[in-house]
């Protein structure tokens, strides 16, 4: 399947890699022609180039038939849908201020439209817009969009922004494409089936603007034969700032279109090139003239690292959205703590810090006397117990463990995992909620981990808060504190996928999501941090106004949400997290949270952008309101918890 995504496995090709052809009306030929090339798929005019529905009696030719490039029937129709991706007439000019230019493309784009969803094309290329003003083009898409099926529409913008630092001040000179694409998607009303086809051009504008299009509904970069760069054997080659960018589009599921001429006179096929004619001529196979581009980019794909392990794990679940855990409300199941106990690193986080406090705790002369009471609460299946353990045996300390749990299924697995491992001496299950229990006796150390991707959102804090009367004053908990951060983002995907629900309360929900889709515009800030034990009288309600600056040379962006992480400091120096700068290598066990917004927010350069977040507590619930007061006011989302909270 040629206009496919890059499956987690399956790297080792470039399938993905089409060409723009001009108009033939013998498509079995072109299409052949360019599928022996190499290619997967040919970018081709559906309609003659020449016709004009006005200069035809009744928009056709007078016998009914339109300038089509042949019937339905010269190609079969997985052909059609699998190896052409229709090309609208580049000619038609929606906003021209020539009314019957204006109406002759309207008529042209519908009938090429509507020949493409009969031939069921998977997707269209529409010509860029001709102007900065691309209202009535953009009102026809629409219409268009209202009434297709499944194709994709692809709006061609090309990859262009003036530098900043250009020196030119007047705002008209000034050229950012992303602001077309924005005007026209805005009035598309984010269409799902709106995408961009991107112009790749022979320079680039900065790593933060391009940065930007990693969030949008990108699904096809167009590069120009004359972007390439030639190489000492005279072969086309790519500057390293576009390499990286392809690499980048690869990574991103992002089909390449090979577009333009043969400007590289060794491209094999040449009859100039000498080497190419001998393999011509040995092979007896024909070389597509852009073969050599082709190649090119194949090598690029075909140098990147084959995904890591975790990432090709967790790749079914890119910009997958998950309602997060209520592990307080509900009993997790048993895959789901399979899951969590696949993840080494985590673990072997919580035994360095458990060594640590043990080590601090109990001088070296006191091992063999003094025995620790230490309290796993929320003990899960039992692996945080066996940390626990280990570490003692690593520091040779001497413990007496409580294992915690209110799941009444995780402790049948605990019992019999205390008989297996030989535990009895040493550890005693409870059947309880930490936060009702009469303890026997107080701990040095309550260990747990009730953490959500934002830190405190399966409410650690509430349960913490209930455990903590039987941690002895000078006791230790680990974790010690954690906090949570979020950054904006744009992420055309999610955004389009919680509008599809079509009701207010999915607009008002935070989701884990594993986040590959999406543009990170500004470092992330943290939110609300929880220290335990807590003392003071402090209640665990929290307000934080943040202030983010996107910078410059982005340009403007389009913020759908923000993207939510946690880190942790479970003892001194140990810590873990998701937090993007200092995440823990290889740890799998959270993905991020996202905030969605009910109405995306454009954020120009230099404006801040101001969020607020709200952590509020009821005697049942709590929950999460969030708003944007800059540039512009948004609502609150989530007002008393009307959509989303966690359950006490
Ligand atoms: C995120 S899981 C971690 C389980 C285990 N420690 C692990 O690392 O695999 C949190 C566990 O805490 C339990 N839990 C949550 N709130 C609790 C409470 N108030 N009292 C007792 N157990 C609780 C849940 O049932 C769940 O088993």
């Amino acid at each position: 399947m040629p206009l496919g995504e890059r499956s987690g496995d399956d790297k080792n090709d470039s399938r993905y890699c089409g060409v723009e052809t001009d108009f033939n009306d013998d498509m079995p030929h072109l299409l052949s022609f360019n599928l022996h090339g190499g290619f997967d798929f040919v970018v081709a005019p559906l309609m003659d180039p020449t016709y004009r529905p006005s200069l035809l009696e009744n928009g056709s030719n007078g016998a009914g038939v339109l300038p089509f490039a042949g019937s339905d029937l010269v190609l079969s129709p997985a052909q059609w849908s699998g190896h052409v991706v229709g090309k609208i007439s580049s000619w038609i000019d929606l906003d021209s201020e020539d009314e019957m230019v204006r109406k002759d493309s309207e008529i042209a784009l519908k009938q090429e439209i509507s020949w493409a969803s009969h031939l069921s094309l998977q997707a269209c290329i529409l010509p860029t817009p001709k102007g900065s003003s691309c209202a009535n083009y953009a009102r026809c898409v629409n219409q268009i969009l209202q009434n297709l099926t499944s194709m994709q529409l692809w709006l061609r913008i090309p990859l262009e922004k003036s530098d900043d630092d250009s020196g030119n001040e007047n705002p008209d000179h000034k050229i950012d494409s992303w602001d077309l694409w924005n005007s026209f998607r805005l009035l598309c009303e984010h269409h799902s089936q709106l995408s961009v086809a991107l112009d790749v051009l022979c320079s680039l504008p900065s790593a933060n603007s391009l940065g930007r299009w990693f969030g949008e509904s990108v699904r096809a970069a167009m590069i120009s034969t004359n972007s390439f760069l030639t190489n000492a054997r005279g072969y086309p080659c790519l500057s390293k700032r576009h390499q990286k960018l392809i690499v980048g589009f690869f990574n991103h599921s992002i089909q390449m279109v090979i577009c333009g001429e043969q400007v590289h006179s060794l491209c094999p096929g040449n009859p100039d090139s000498r080497a190419n004619n001998t393999d011509n001529h040995n092979e007896g196979v024909h070389l597509h003239p852009l073969r050599s581009y082709l190649d090119y980019v194949a090598y690029l794909y075909q140098r990147m690292d084959p995904l890591p392990e975790q990432e090709r794990f967790e790749f079914g679940y890119r910009d997958y959205l998950q309602s997060p855990l209520q592990p307080l409300m509900d009993n997790l199941e048993a895959q789901t703590y399979e899951t969590f106990e696949k993840d080494t690193v985590k673990y072997i986080q919580y035994q360095r810090a458990i060594s640590k406090a043990l080590l601090e705790r109990v001088p070296d002369e006191e091992a063999t006397t003094n025995t620790t009471v230490l309290m796993v609460v929320g003990a899960g299946r039992g692996p945080l117990v066996r940390a626990a353990l280990q570490a003692a045996e690593e520091t040779g300390r001497k413990l007496r463990v409580y294992a915690v749990e209110k799941n009444p299924n995780a402790i049948v697995t605990l019992h019999s995992l205390v008989k297996l491992e030989c535990w009895e001496e040493v550890v005693t299950i409870v059947a309880c909620d930490m936060r009702c229990w009469n303890a026997p006796e107080k701990a040095d150390i309550l260990v747990s981990e009730l953490l959500g991707s934002f830190g405190d959102n399966e409410l650690s804090p509430e349960c913490l808060d209930g455990a903590q009367r039987f941690l002895k004053p000078d006791g230790i908990s680990i974790p010690s504190s954690y906090t949570s951060f979020i950054q904006p983002i744009t992420a055309s995907k999610l955004y389009n996928d919680v509008k599809s629900h079509k009701d207010l309360l999915h607009f008002e929900t935070a989701y884990v999501v594993k986040l590959h889709r999406v543009a990170r515009l500004a470092p992330s800030q943290p939110v609300f941090t929880f220290a335990h034990p807590e003392y003071s009288t402090k209640r665990n309600d929290r307000y934080k106004k943040l202030h983010f600056e996107i910078p410059c040379d982005t340009g403007s962006a389009m913020i759908h949400g923000f993207a939510g992480y946690f880190d942790a400091i479970l003892y001194k120096d140990v810590h873990l997290g998701i937090e993007p700068s200092t995440a823990t290598p290889n740890m799998f066990s959270w993905f991020p949270i996202f905030f969605p917004l009910r109405t995306p927010v454009c954020v120009q350069p230099g404006v801040p952008l101001i969020v607020h977040l709200w952590r509020c507590c009821g005697s049942t619930k709590v929950w999460y309101e969030w708003c944007v007061s800059s540039p512009v006011s948004s609502p609150v989302h989530n007002t008393n918890g009307r959509s989303y909270w966690v359950g006490l």
